[in-house]
């Protein structure tokens, strides 16, 4: 790696939110180039450019219903049958009908659509019935016009998005890709199996970070998590420099701090990293980073320094590691939605409070869970996200604030009443 700017020796603290969208910013500027990928493989990626209309749609006009084309006043004789799947003849004259099957083009000359069970034959075989008042087929363009713009570029990719895409005739769509990540667990002091004691904890990072990445639509498999690293300076680069290689994105967790073997900053320093943010000011994650490096390509990877006590980790994840994402994703600035605090939650001084609450869906209001220690995770596995408690201010019931929502599916830690 080259060395893009040399790493700072006395870090900045960051204010909270000034940080989220500097990585933001630096993710967007650091967006991969767009894939084309083809229709039915681009869930959960980022539309790269606007999805604009390729015809009309629908591209013909269409018979909504089965029974009878009609042209003119009836009764009407029939000429033919028209199925979906194809381009009928036009109805030659006043008087004429073709049976018509729903989706079926309509024949030219059509000025009406009989349904079949509103409909009877007369003796000679005539189509007899009254027509309703509104058509009952589609008209060319109905849904849309050639050339229009129906979603944006940075629209995040859906099933209905897909479905919509197909139906417009997309064979591939431009998207940006999800970023491919790596974790790195440092601490020689962690258990990757069985229970903990004897002065050993056991890694909770190591399986549960690559689940919430993946959450922010990031790529990342086990083979992508290394550790724990031994606590040497010579292991810490290699393992950076292995993430690197890969990954657009490289989170380590722990040895955030400047303790005896926290080699974090050293191996950033080593590798020619420039930090976005380094430290912020926000409790609990104080120690967060995140840093640039430039690869030999000229490509931008990050490192993002998750502190290794397990909620400071997940608060740096949903405070960098989540806008930097939506920035490398092509996607807007996740916007925090407001809930009302039920109960009060103190502020933290000059640092903005990031509050575990659970939130109750019928009223919005947010409730402060217990165990919330930052080496806890127990509070966290029953709250749906963070209020956010501004910088000398303290949260009081009936206080509007911002939430930050932890990255749960429907269905997930469905929210008792408070
Ligand atoms: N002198 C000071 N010490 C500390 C300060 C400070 O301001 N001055 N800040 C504290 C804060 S805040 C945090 S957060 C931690 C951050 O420390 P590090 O990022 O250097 O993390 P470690 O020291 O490696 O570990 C801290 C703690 O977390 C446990 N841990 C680490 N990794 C994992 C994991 N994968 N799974 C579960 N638990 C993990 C580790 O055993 C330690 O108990 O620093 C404070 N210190
Ligand atoms: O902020 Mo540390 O992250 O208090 O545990």
């Amino acid at each position: 790696m080259s060395t893009e700017a040399a790493v700072a020796a006395d870090p900045t603290t960051t204010n909270w939110a000034e940080a989220r969208s500097r990585v933001y910013e630096a993710g967007r500027s650091a967006a991969p180039p767009p894939v084309e990928l083809p229709v039915a493989e681009v869930d959960g990626q980022t539309l790269a450019e606007p999805l604009t209309n390729l015809t009309d749609l629908p591209a013909f006009p269409t018979s909504s219903v089965d029974g009878w084309a009609v042209r003119g006043t009836g009764p009407w004789r029939l000429v033919g049958r028209v199925l979906a799947g194809s381009t009928p003849p036009p109805l030659p004259e006043e008087g004429t009908a073709v049976e018509i099957a729903t989706g079926a083009m309509l024949p030219d000359g059509a000025t009406g659509v009989l349904r079949v069970e509103e409909s009877t034959r007369t003796a000679d075989g005539l189509v007899a019935g009254t027509l309703r008042s509104a058509p009952e087929w589609r008209a060319a363009g109905e849904e849309a016009q050639a050339g229009e713009e129906l979603l944006p570029a940075g629209t995040p990719v859906d099933p209905g998005v897909i479905g919509l895409a197909a139906s417009c005739g997309y064979d591939t769509l431009r998207v940006r890709r999800a970023p491919r990540a790596a974790l790195i667990i440092f601490g020689d002091e962690l258990l990757t199996v069985g229970r903990p004691g004897a002065g050993r904890v056991r890694d909770s990072l190591g399986p549960a970070v690559p689940a919430w990445l993946r959450r922010y639509g990031c790529e990342i498999t086990s083979a992508d998590v290394v550790g724990p690293v031994a606590d040497t300076l010579e292991a810490h680069v290699e393992a950076l420099r292995q993430g690197l290689a890969t990954a657009d994105l490289v989170c380590t967790t722990g040895g955030t701090m400047h303790g005896p073997v926290d080699h974090l900053h050293p191996a950033l320093r080593e590798l020619g990293a420039g930090y976005v943010v380094n430290t912020v000011a926000v409790r609990p994650g104080f120690p967060m980073l995140l840093a640039r490096v430039t690869g030999p390509d000229g490509r931008v990877r990050f490192v993002a320094g998750l502190p290794g006590n397990p909620q400071s980790a997940i608060v740096a994840i949903v405070s960098l590691v989540a806008p930097l994402l939506a920035g490398l994703r092509g996607r807007v600035m996740p916007e925090l939605p407001r809930v009302t605090l039920a109960e009060p939650v103190p502020g933290r001084g000059d640092h903005t409070h990031l509050a575990l609450v659970r939130v109750d869906p019928a009223t919005n209001t947010a409730t402060p869970v217990r165990h919330v220690g930052s080496a806890m995770l127990r509070g966290l596995a029953g709250a749906a996200g963070f209020a956010v408690i501004a910088p000398g201010t303290q949260g009081e019931p009936g206080d509007q604030v911002p939430v930050v929502p932890l990255p749960l599916l429907p269905g997930e830690r469905p929210q008792r009443g408070v």
